[in-house]
């Protein structure tokens, strides 16, 4: 006898994009989805959007951000789940924060929502790496946090990246931004990573297409109680340690002058992070470092992530690399 599958509806709004066309590549084989899909020339059309927002199980969002609250507002039934990958919604009431090892809790939380939003790219490594720390109570709710990193410049969407390949050597190496200290993606970081400071943020872009870096350097002798290299490692080794279906992992404590583990592309094209510790005990001082894939963990991973929980799918088989 046939068994029959349960097949869902999944429509990506905004296909056509970074990270739109990165997610349909990764759903494109699958027997348990069918997708639903809009001919590129009409992919504005508010009508033809809003049809297949409601006959969706999932919609999933990669749209800039007015489009993706455009879209939620489209769907006037009370099935379709959503997944917006934009920053519109990440710290608005009654959306889960997609990033499934936020807590042991947070892949149920997932699973049972009807609105994810998918985190940004930037504050995945420093809300993994920060509330360990702040929960375990080693680094204070007050720290004065400072986070900064390099990403490719898939990061900035289609128009980077066309600017970025047009210009090809004579583009900048290297690129600090973020300089007017109004980053769309502080207040996420803030939120998840339970500070009561805005944390001090440099993003900047280099010259190379995906993969990124997040440092988070801590001067830990403005504490009363310092924390070693090692009580931190542990604290963030521990919290990740019992999660089901993690792709988080922890390197082991080391001290090296140099490695070449911290080459920001050196996750691309899967769904993992690596976290990182140095220390000096001797200094009071530690760098927390994360790496992942910007298009990855840091978007197109993450979605697919959060659509398996919320239908149901073992994400450890369908999120293998
Ligand atoms: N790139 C990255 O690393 C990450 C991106 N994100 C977020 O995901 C979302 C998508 O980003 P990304 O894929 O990089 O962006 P892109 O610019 O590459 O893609 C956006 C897509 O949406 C289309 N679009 C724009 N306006 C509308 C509209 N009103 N209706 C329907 N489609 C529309 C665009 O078409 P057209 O090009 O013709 O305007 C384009 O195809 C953004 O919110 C972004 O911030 C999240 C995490 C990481
Ligand atoms: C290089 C670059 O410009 N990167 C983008 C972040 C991309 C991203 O994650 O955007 P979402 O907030 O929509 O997820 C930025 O810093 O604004």
């Amino acid at each position: 006898m046939r068994r029959h599958m349960m097949v869902a509806k999944v429509f990506i709004d905004g296909e056509a994009g970074t990270t739109g066309l990165q997610i349909r590549e990764r759903l494109v084989g699958r027997r348990d989805l069918e997708l639903l899909s809009i001919p590129s020339e009409r992919r504005k059309d508010v009508a033809a959007r809003a049809e297949l927002l409601n006959a969706a199980d999932v919609a999933i969002l990669c749209l800039p951000d007015d489009a993706a609250r455009e879209s939620v507002s489209l769907i006037t039934n009370d099935t379709t789940k959503v997944i917006d990958a934009s920053t519109a919604h990440r710290v608005a009431e009654g959306w889960a924060y997609g990033f499934a090892e936020l807590s042991r809790e947070q892949a149920g939380v997932i699973a049972s929502a009807r609105r994810v939003c998918n985190p940004g790219c930037w504050p995945q490594g420093p809300i993994a790496m920060l509330r360990p720390l702040v929960e375990a109570g080693l680094v204070p709710a007050d720290f004065p946090v400072t986070v900064n990193g390099v990403t490719g410049y898939s990061g900035g969407g289609r128009a980077m990246i066309e600017d970025y390949q047009s210009k090809g050597d004579e583009a900048p190496e290297f690129m600090p931004y973020g300089l007017t200290l109004k980053h769309k993606h502080l207040p996420e970081m803030q939120k998840y990573a339970e500070l009561t400071r805005v944390p001090l943020f440099m993003p900047s872009v280099g010259n190379f297409s995906q993969g990124m870096l997040v440092a988070v350097p801590l001067q830990l002798g403005i504490l009363d109680k310092v924390p070693t290299g090692a009580q931190l490692h542990a604290a963030i080794a521990d919290y990740y340690a019992g999660l089901p279906s993690s792709f988080v992992e922890v390197a082991p404590l080391a001290a090296v002058e140099r490695t070449a583990e911290l080459d920001p592309e050196s996750y691309n094209n899967t769904n993992r992070m690596r976290l990182h510790v140095f220390s000096s005990d001797e200094k009071a001082q530690a760098i927390l470092v994360a790496v992942y894939d910007n298009l990855g963990k840091g978007a197109s991973g993450a979605a697919v992530q959060n659509l398996n929980l919320m239908l149901g799918v073992d994400a450890a088989t369908s999120l293998a690399a």
